[in-house]
């Protein structure tokens, strides 16, 4: 899918939260850097539709967004909602919601699950998982759907190393069959690692963007130089 973005503007009463004339996103990972407030969320959730920009369009294939699109799009937020249930439940309830059968089911479980040790957490309830053990139910239960788009806000935030390695396996492969991800991280090792293009933002613009060596490797913007240590 191609999302272009064109001259939105997200404002909340007087604060003009984004301001970006045009980003093209296609497939492929696409990692958003840029510090606390910068908006990289609010880009995502207006992308996702769950939030609507004060002017400007996002158009998907040069399209307004519709249900069909919208069943094209995941997003994991940065706090993922987990139900009161277990930790299976959690991880299966969008394909149950999209009415997928039980072997699809299965098929999704077995080829994600393997990323982390969470066959032990399957009949544990949410609410007595640690914070690294959620974060892994919520990225598999948003990985399972293997939507065209997927948008993943701090993934990795609350897991240890080696987790965080999985979970970056994990991501390299949803990105496959030319779908796009595009991921938040505050970790610019994990966005070298990782990504195919990297956008960078401050005070709601995009300040750099472009493949990832050439922004990470060559930087223009002073910030980003320091971000880096370069
Ligand atoms: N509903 C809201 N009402 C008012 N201000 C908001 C609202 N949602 C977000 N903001 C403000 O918009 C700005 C951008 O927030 P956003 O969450 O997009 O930043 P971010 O780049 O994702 O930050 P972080 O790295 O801290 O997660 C922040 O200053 C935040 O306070």
């Amino acid at each position: 899918m191609v999302i272009t973005v064109e001259n939105a503007i997200k404002d909340y009463g007087d604060s003009r939260i984004l301001d970006i004339d045009n980003l093209t996103i296609k497939k492929g990972i696409y990692v958003i850097l840029g510090s606390n407030g910068s908006g990289k969320s609010t880009l995502l959730s207006c992308i996702s539709g769950l939030n609507s920009l004060t002017s400007g369009n996002i158009l998907y294939n040069g399209n307004k967004l519709d249900s069909s699109i919208k069943n094209s799009i995941t997003i994991l937020l940065q706090k993922p909602y987990l139900f009161r249930k277990t930790s299976y439940e959690n991880i299966i309830s969008g394909l149950k919601y999209k009415k997928i059968n039980n072997k699809e089911i299965e098929n999704r479980l077995n080829k994600y699950i393997h990323y982390f040790n969470v066959e032990e957490l399957l009949n544990k309830k949410s609410h007595w998982l640690s914070g690294g053990e959620r974060a892994k139910v919520a990225l598999l239960r948003t990985s399972v759907l293997e939507t065209e788009v997927t948008m993943l806000d701090e993934p990795t935030a609350a897991m240890d190393i080696e987790s965080s390695m999985k979970a970056e396996e994990l991501i390299k492969n949803l990105s496959k069959d030319n779908r796009t991800v595009i991921v938040v991280t505050h970790d610019v090792y994990q966005a070298k690692r990782i990504a195919d293009y990297v956008i960078f933002m401050d005070k709601g613009k995009i300040l750099e963007m472009g493949d990832k060596d050439g922004v990470l490797g060559n930087p223009k913007n002073k910030l980003l130089k320091q971000i880096l240590n370069i």
